[in-house]
This record gives structure tokens, C-alpha cells and sequence, in this order.
């Protein structure tokens, strides 16, 4: 294979989201698994690439003066040659401006003639002289352009965060986008303890701290991949962020006990359901995707799991055999995903505000097709990786209304106190923001079901 360098893989990844739509995670897996670059090479290509496609509108924007032809009229290869420079000048101050600027001319070179390479150099010597006079719109007089363009975002998010949340609470939220989401894994009590799992993984070269809330949860650095390590092999762990183990924990399935877990694919949750349920009882896990099943089956074959059952349905009708027949009942809906944005760095440019509306139509149908296989006594868990009203707290308030026989349950057993904000866990959710206690954004609410439904 000829070699590449880290920028060369970069350029790569940034060429194929824009001109094949590809996920940013998957294009830089597979330049990675092709070249197979070193430790060193793969980190800066990572951060790179990942920074880059974050920037993408500050990048822009600061290109657009010092172009004269505007950007969309360079080929793809000229235009993201410079994003990535403009991204090492701006954002990586261990890179010296020289090395950006001689390395995008080198990167031009392999993909242009002469003047290309004259073009690129020239475009990134110049905003390296003048990066000190690039101003960002004043906060006081545009805060939307400014929080947008500070921290690369879309307009019409910071307009609705700036609603919903206030200046503060907005920005927290953007930089903690900005922030590399750390590697969680899931112990699996069924086979080790958390002690037993870190020791294990220690031995195997890696760095391990305890998170502070989920009593399974490991924050874990210092690997290449991990399907490769022999512990993930053994299934003695599950890849899941600290907020999603509070769902599970937040519906604590008694061993023994019926769950349905309406959207279950991959199967993060499913199984730390059956951990719970010491692999005891039954749980049927629907997902709408049939290719997605064999996910959930195979994290449960890997981790020692028997109870669950996959199968492809809709959620939003499921069987009328199921109705009043489940202990528990877990919707983990699809959403809007905007509290896990800092996962995906592709991902919010990727987001449309227009298909916010038919996503919270189908979390209402699947909370109303799902409450009904709860039985008299039962628990309903509904859960998202969201922060807009309309997908969570409303969600759950809409469903209320017009399902008197449910209520929200307190979730102080469950859950730590320290996590409350203004009361919520004793009124029975709990909303967490992007980067908050190191967790994803994420939302939980534990309603019961009347013993007798008048
Ligand atoms: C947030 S993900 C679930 C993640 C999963 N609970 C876990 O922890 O690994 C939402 C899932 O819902 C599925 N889904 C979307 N619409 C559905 C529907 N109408 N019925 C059932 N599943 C659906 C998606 O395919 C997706 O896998």
C-alpha cells in the first residue's frame, strides 16, 4: 500500500462526506483500515479530519475572506486541502503555521497543477499573517452569528437553543459539542465486577478510571480498536456512554420479570437490562430494521445473554397479545439526536429543524403503541439522547394527558442525587446536557401504570 500521510487521510475522509454523503466515522474507519497508518499518524489524522468537519462554517467563513472566487467554485480536493489548513492554523497550535501551509502546498501538488499549488499556499500564508485580525460578529450585537461562527454550529440551532436556554447555558452546550466524547464501556456484572474488568484492562495496556455515577461504567483510553482486545471478546463489556446505563438503571427490571424493549437495536440498553435481570426472565426487544436485529443477537451471544428474544416490528403497532402482559417497558426512541452531537462531527450540519416535527409524531405513537403492553402495576421507561422540550419532558407531559392511568415515578432510588436538577428525579425525570457530569445529553422519565384502572 503506498504510504499517506496524516493529512493526505484527512483530506480523504473530508472529500468523501461532502461528495458521497458518507458518516464521518465510517469514511475515516475505512481510510484507517486500508493505510493502517501508526499510532501518531492515525491520532492526528483523527483529530484533523473530526475538527475540520466540526469547523466547517468558521472554516468557511474565514476562507471566504481571503478567496476571491468563492469557495464552492474550487474542486472539492482544493477547497477541503484548505479547510484543513485554515483548521491547523486556527485550531492546532502544536502545528506550526509553516508546517500547515507547506503541507496543504504538498497536498495541492498530488492533486492539481502549478497554479493550484501557488493558489493554496498563497490563500494560507495569508491567513496565517492575518489570523489576528479576523473578528467574529460582537456577541452583544449578533449573538446568533457569533455563537454560531465561534463555535460552529448551524444558525437555526443556536436560534432554538438561544430560546429554549438562554446566552449561558447555549454556549456550554456548543463547547461541549466541540469536546472529544470520552471512550465508555459497560461492565458486564454477569461475567466480572467493574474492579475485575479494570484490573483486566489495565493488564492489557489500557488506561481506566471508574465513572461517577453508573456503578458499571469504565472511561477507557490507551487502544486501537476494540473488537481486537481478548476482554471484549470474552464479552466481559459493552460499549455504552455513562447516560444510557442510567436509563437501564432508571427502569431496573426485576430478575425474573417480562420487559419489552420497543426500539432495541443495537442492543446497548437490551442487554444492560438483562445484566439487571442477573439473565433471568424474558426480555423481547422490537427494532423496525430487520438487518439491525442480528446486532442485538450478537452483543447478546458475546456477552453470555439468554433472556433476549429480537424481532423486527413496528413499535408503533405492536401486537395486541402483548397488550397488558409486560413488568416493564422500555422506549428508547428514535430522536433528534441533538444531545449526542460531540459523537458525530458531521452530525449537526447533518440535522434538519423541518424533520424535528415527524420525529416527535412517531416518539407519540410509539409511547402510546408501547404504554399498552404494560400491565396494571407495570413501569414505563421512556428515554432519548435529546434536549428539546417537544421530543422529552413534553413528550412524556402529552402522554400523561391523555393516559391518566399512568403517572411519572420518582427516580431518587434509582439514580444518584447528586445528577438532580431543581427536583426532578423526585418528580420522576431527568434531563442531562451535552458534556454535564461527562455524559451525553440524554433524557429519562419512570412512569407506573395504576394497579386498577378505574
Ligand atoms: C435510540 S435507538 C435505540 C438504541 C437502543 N435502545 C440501544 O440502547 O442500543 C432507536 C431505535 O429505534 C428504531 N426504530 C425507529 N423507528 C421504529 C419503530 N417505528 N419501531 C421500532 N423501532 C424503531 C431504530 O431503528 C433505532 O434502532
Amino acid at each position: 500500500m503506498p504510504r499517506i500521510s496524516a493529512r493526505g487521510l484527512a483530506l480523504r475522509v473530508l472529500i468523501d462526506v461532502e461528495q458521497d454523503g458518507a458518516y464521518a466515522n465510517l469514511a475515516l474507519h475505512k481510510v484507517l483500515e486500508k493505510y493502517r497508518p501508526g499510532k501518531l499518524d492515525r491520532a492526528f489524522a483523527t483529530e484533523l479530519s473530526y475538527g475540520a468537519l466540526r469547523s466547517l462554517n468558521t472554516l468557511d467563513w474565514v476562507l471566504a475572506q481571503f478567496v476571491s472566487q468563492p469557495l464552492a467554485r474550487q474542486s472539492p480536493a482544493v477547497r477541503n486541502i484548505l479547510r484543513l489548513g485554515v483548521y491547523q492554523l486556527m485550531f492546532m497550535d502544536r502545528v506550526p503555521p509553516a508546517a500547515a501551509c507547506n503541507e496543504a502546498a504538498e497536498l495541492a501538488r498530488q492533486y492539481g497543477h502549478q497554479g493550484v499549488v501557488r493558489f493554496v499556499n498563497g490563500v494560507l500564508r495569508n491567513v496565517a499573517r492575518r489570523l489576528g485580525d479576523i473578528k467574529y460578529p460582537a456577541l452583544e450585537e449578533d449573538p446568533v452569528e457569533h455563537i454560531a461562527l465561534k463555535y460552529s454550529h448551524p444558525v437555526w440551532l443556536i436560534k432554538r437553543w438561544l430560546e429554549e436556554f438562554g446566552l449561558k447555558d447555549t454556549i456550554a452546550i456548543c463547547r461541549a459539542d466541540n469536546e472529544p466524547a470520552p471512550n465508555t464501556i459497560r461492565t458486564n456484572t454477569l461475567k466480572i465486577n467493574r474492579d475485575g474488568l479494570a484490573d483486566r484492562l489495565t493488564r492489557e495496556g489500557l488506561s481506566v478510571v471508574k465513572t461517577g455515577f453508573a456503578p458499571e461504567g469504565l472511561y477507557i483510553e490507551g487502544f486501537l480498536s476494540l473488537g481486537a482486545l481478548d476482554s471484549f471478546r470474552e464479552g466481559l463489556f459493552q460499549v455504552q456512554d455513562e447516560s444510557s446505563m442510567l436509563a437501564g438503571r432508571a427502569l431496573m427490571p426485576l430478575p425474573g420479570s417480562f420487559v419489552i424493549d420497543a426500539c432495541g437495536a443495537p442492543g446497548g440498553k437490551t442487554t444492560h437490562l438483562a445484566q439487571l435481570m442477573e439473565n433471568r426472565g424474558r426480555i423481547l426487544a422490537f427494532d423496525i430494521h430487520p438487518h439491525k436485529l442480528d446486532l442485538i443477537k450478537e452483543n447478546c451471544a458475546r456477552l453470555g445473554i439468554g433472556i433476549v428474544e429480537a424481532a423486527a416490528g413496528d413499535a408503533r403497532e405492536l401486537p395486541a397479545g402483548l397488550h397488558g402482559q409486560a413488568d416493564f417497558v422500555l422506549v428508547d426512541a428514535p430522536c433528534s439526536g441533538l444531545g449526542v452531537l460531540r459523537r458525530r462531527p458531521d452530525a449537526r450540519w447533518r440535522k434538519d429543524p423541518g424533520e424535528i416535527p415527524a420525529v416527535v409524531q412517531l416518539q407519540s405513537q410509539i409511547l402510546e403503541s408501547a404504554s399498552r403492553c404494560v400491565k396494571a402495576g407495570g413501569v414505563l421507561l421512556y428515554s432519548t439522547c435529546s434536549i428539546t422540550h417537544e421530543e422529552n419532558l413534553g413528550q412524556v407531559e402529552d402522554f400523561l394527558n391523555g393516559n391518566p392511568e399512568f403517572g411519572l415515578e420518582g427516580l431518587s432510588a434509582t439514580l444518584p442525587g447528586e445528577l438532580d436538577d431543581n427536583g426532578t428525579l423526585s418528580r420522576g425525570y431527568i434531563q442531562l446536557y451535552p458534556g454535564c457530569h461527562g455524559m451525553d445529553g440524554f433524557f429519562i422519565a419512570r412512569m407506573r401504570k395504576k394497579d386498577r384502572v378505574k
